[in-house]
């Protein structure tokens, strides 16, 4: 405490010493010494780029908050004109190098770059989560739930929630209203991971607008999740809010419920063998008991709700609008469902699914056109984009083409470039129900249904902005009329 009151009682001599001149001079040579240090002197000074992004962070603020996180058409441009590997602000480097695969491998031990997943708002679920180590015990408690054997055996109800799909979008057969396949999508893709996750499904698909104010919710979190990386305090002035956001609010009740050992039955009466992903986070014998509180596993819980509906649901969107902008694409799909089920006795399961050619080369292309950016490691980022839209190896990039898919020689070489699910430790724990989901509902709606494009167009799905997920410029969403 003396020396404390020692010091304040020194700098309180220095600072009435000082004229406003000589703050103002002494501010400026401060100002002046770190330009010289972050471009002449820096770790990163020999790095190439605009100055102004490696003198200030303000420069990626204003791409990302001001034109609406736009940093990724900027950083495109920065390849283009100083080469494969850019500085994008004083503290970080950006790789455009199709082949650099480096903290993908899977004992690969980097820790994540906080500053950027600041965007969920909080670093206590497995994903926002910055130390290897501490990531690695989490996620070892929750990764054996999504196995796909648990998948395969969680099938018979993926099939049940797809068909409530198809039988909602049959209404819409006679009253020859446009249907927002954008909202049915997501709320497809929440109900499967709900139920799959807490044997509890949210039944978004049985709400008469598939939950369209739900689904705005979970499109403008990010982009405010933006502001909160760049400026803090955001989100927690939010969160003071009451209900401000009705995802965690409903991710604290259920985990409440769980936690207090009420077992809720599923919607579909579906007796469950094992228990659901909470209670396995719970018996994990190496997840510490300060991790298991009821605040942190909403925190998990709110993850899989939210990695869960965007990523699906935007997949399932790009696949099917190009495929009905391109009959001749749908109509090839078509044959070969139906041909595959005309052999088969039963429904198609996904692994029958998944060796059908067309069909994994139409989900394999709606991979490569939905683009996502993944820093991967605390100076170093990369984005997949880049890769995906790289012509030497996908010629005609712009264009949706399953059949570059078609020849299994081709296939093997440009699959190792199309990586939606990210790989090693950090990788989608969800990657076997989100593919099932894929070839289950594309099948699925293009087996039942005929669709028809309403006043929807390219711009409507092409990606704009980047937050964490693409997002094109219009709120449209795909539009479809049922025939
Ligand atoms: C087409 C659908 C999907 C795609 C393309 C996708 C992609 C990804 C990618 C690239 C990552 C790594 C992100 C990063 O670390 O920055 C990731 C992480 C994650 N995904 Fe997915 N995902 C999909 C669906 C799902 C589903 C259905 C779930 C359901 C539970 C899910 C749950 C998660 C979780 C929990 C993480 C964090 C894993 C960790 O950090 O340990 N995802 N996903």
């Amino acid at each position: 405490m003396a020396n404390f009151s020692a010091i304040s009682d020194y700098t309180a001599t220095i600072v009435n010493l000082l004229t406003p001149w000589d703050i103002i001079t002494l501010s400026l040579l401060w100002v002046g010494l770190v330009v010289v240090y972050r471009i002449w002197f820096g770790p990163l000074a020999s790095f190439p780029g605009p100055k102004l992004a490696a003198l200030t962070g303000w420069y990626e603020t204003y791409f990302e908050c001001v034109q609406r996180g736009r940093y990724w058409v900027e950083i495109e441009r920065m390849h283009e004109q100083y080469g494969p590997i850019v500085r994008i602000s004083p503290w970080e480097l950006h790789v455009n190098d199709p082949d650099w695969n480096e903290p993908y491998k899977v004992g690969s031990r980097v820790d994540k770059y906080h500053w950027y997943y600041k965007f969920v708002g909080s670093s206590d679920a497995a994903f926002g989560t910055s130390d290897h180590e501490k990531h690695r015990i989490r996620r070892k408690a929750q990764q054996g739930y999504f196995t796909l054997g648990a998948v395969a055996k969680f099938e018979p109800v993926l099939a049940n929630i797809t068909g409530k799909l198809c039988q909602r979008l049959q209404e819409f057969k006679e009253t020859r209203q446009p249907v927002n396949l954008s909202n049915v999508f997501r709320s497809l893709a929440t109900d499967v991971v709900t139920e799959f996750s807490f044997h509890k499904s949210y039944g978004l698909l049985e709400q008469p607008d598939f939950a369209a104010a739900f689904h705005k919710t979970l499109r403008d979190f990010p982009e405010i999740g933006l502001w909160h990386r760049h400026f803090g305090i955001i989100l927690d002035l939010m969160d003071l809010m009451p209900r401000w956001l009705d995802i965690g609010v409903r991710t604290k009740e259920i985990v409440a419920a769980y936690m207090r050992g009420g077992t809720k039955q599923s919607s579909d009466a579906q007796v469950y063998e094992r228990s659901n992903v909470i209670h396995q986070m719970l018996d994990s014998p190496e997840l510490p008991v300060k991790d298991k509180t009821e605040f942190r596993l909403a925190l998990e819980v709110r993850t899989f709700v939210g990695a869960g509906t965007e990523t699906t649901g935007n997949t399932l969107v790009v696949m099917t609008y190009h495929l009905l902008a391109n009959p001749d694409m749908a109509m090839k799909l078509k044959m070969e469902l139906r041909a595959a089920q005309r052999a088969s006795l039963k429904p198609l399961t996904y692994q029958q699914l998944a060796k059908l050619s067309y069909l994994s080369s139409v989900i394999l292309e709606g991979h490569r056109y939905k683009d996502q950016h993944i820093p991967i490691n605390t100076p170093v980022s990369t984005t997949q984009r880049l890769t995906h839209y790289n012509a030497d190896i996908f010629p005609k990039p712009n264009s949706f083409l399953p059949e570059r898919w078609m020849d299994p020689s081709d296939r093997r070489r440009l699959e190792r470039y199309v990586q939606p699910f990210g790989k090693g430790s950090r990788s989608c724990v969800g990657v076997h129900l989100a593919s099932s989901e894929l070839y289950v509902a594309i099948a699925k709606v293009f087996m039942e249904l005929e669709l028809e494009l309403f006043d929807t167009f390219e711009d409507d799905i092409v990606q704009v902005h980047d937050f964490f997920s693409p997002f094109p410029a219009s709120e449209k969403g795909l539009r479809v009329l049922v025939q």
